[in-house]
């Protein structure tokens, strides 16, 4: 691990989503631009404008610092960690949560409080964090998932989601119960192949799926260059479901409808064209899907 301090460059690029979460940008981006500048950087500001617009300031600018900072929820960090692994460049990350979820954030220790992450930012360690490729194509910091709750982050509208935050997303995975359907799916991970009728399957590098399935700390490690897996059948009967709720809310994912495997790549066969989600984002998804571990890929600060 680096400490930041040894960096000679100051400059550093600060990528702000000005709609994102709670709208916390708009009140402490002064406060956070303060610090930085208090400490020797030479930061320029950049809001985004639209969807994609952070990959592609990354892409634009990207080589002219060595330090990139990221202020939004998780699909901001999204677009500037694919800039950066587009670019090919090793530029260090920095990350400042102000969206609804910041589930990958927790994972990584990272304060939802501005003036704390930035500090952390000024203090903190460089670590490299595993990243995931879906289809040779997306590039995901923490999690690919489909089935139930997946369409929930994506179809919760901004507004809801800046007014109530974190509720929106459990408010609209409730309208999801009655569409919980199961998907036929044949997986092969691990040197194993299961195959089943799922009603949510993930690929994940996290400590928390949506902010509702939480893993152990032990049982996860964002650099080990392997996913954690998991797979929850379509439950048959009411007891079943009770019991299958019952093993999520005490994270025990030994029940014999959940399977958790770690793996690093998986292939999923669907005989239907699933959407998936992105670190929250849509995806249309295709009958096949590659899921690759890219170990190491990021330089982030904690
Ligand atoms: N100026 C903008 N206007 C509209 N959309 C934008 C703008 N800037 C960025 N976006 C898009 O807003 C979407 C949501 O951003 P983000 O995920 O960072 O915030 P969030 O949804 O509040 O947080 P979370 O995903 O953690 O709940 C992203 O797809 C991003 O590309």
């Amino acid at each position: 691990m680096a400490n930041l301090a040894n960096l000679t460059n100051n400059k550093l690029l600060f990528i702000v989503n000005p709609i994102a979460g709670k709208l916390h940008g708009k009140y402490n981006l002064k406060q956070v631009l303060k610090l930085f500048q208090d400490h020797g950087y030479q930061t320029t500001v950049m809001k985004t404008k639209a969807k994609g617009h952070a990959t592609n300031l990354v892409l634009e600018y990207g080589n002219n610092f060595d330090i990139i900072v990221c202020s939004g929820g998780d699909g901001t960090l999204n677009e500037v960690i694919s800039g950066i692994m587009k670019l090919g460049k090793e530029i260090i990350l920095g990350y400042i949560p102000s969206g609804t979820t910041n589930d990958f954030a927790s994972s990584l220790n990272i304060s939802d409080r501005m003036e704390t992450a930035a500090m952390t930012i000024i203090n903190g360690q460089v670590r490299t964090v595993d990243i995931g490729l879906f289809d040779d194509k997306r590039y995901f910091s923490y999690i690919a998932s489909f089935g139930a709750f997946t369409g929930t982050s994506y179809s919760t509208p901004q507004s809801y989601k800046n007014i109530i935050g974190h509720l929106a997303y459990v408010l609209e995975g409730m309208k999801d119960i009655p569409n919980i359907r199961p998907y036929h799916v044949k997986v092969e991970a691990g040197g194993q192949v299961y195959e089943g009728d799922y009603i949510f399957g993930a690929v994940s590098n996290s400590l928390s799926i949506g902010g509702l399935l939480k893993l152990d700390t032990n049982r996860v490690d964002l650099n080990d260059g392997l996913f954690e897996i998991i797979l929850i059948q379509n439950p048959k009967t009411p007891i079943e479901l009770s019991r299958l709720l019952i093993s999520i809310s005490k994270r025990e994912y030994k029940d014999k409808l959940i399977q958790f495997i770690k793996a690093p790549e998986a292939k999923f066969y669907m005989e239907e064209r699933i959407p998936w989600s992105i670190d929250g984002e849509y995806e249309p998804g295709a009958n096949e899907v590659r899921i690759q571990n890219i170990p190491n890929a990021i330089h982030i600060i904690t």
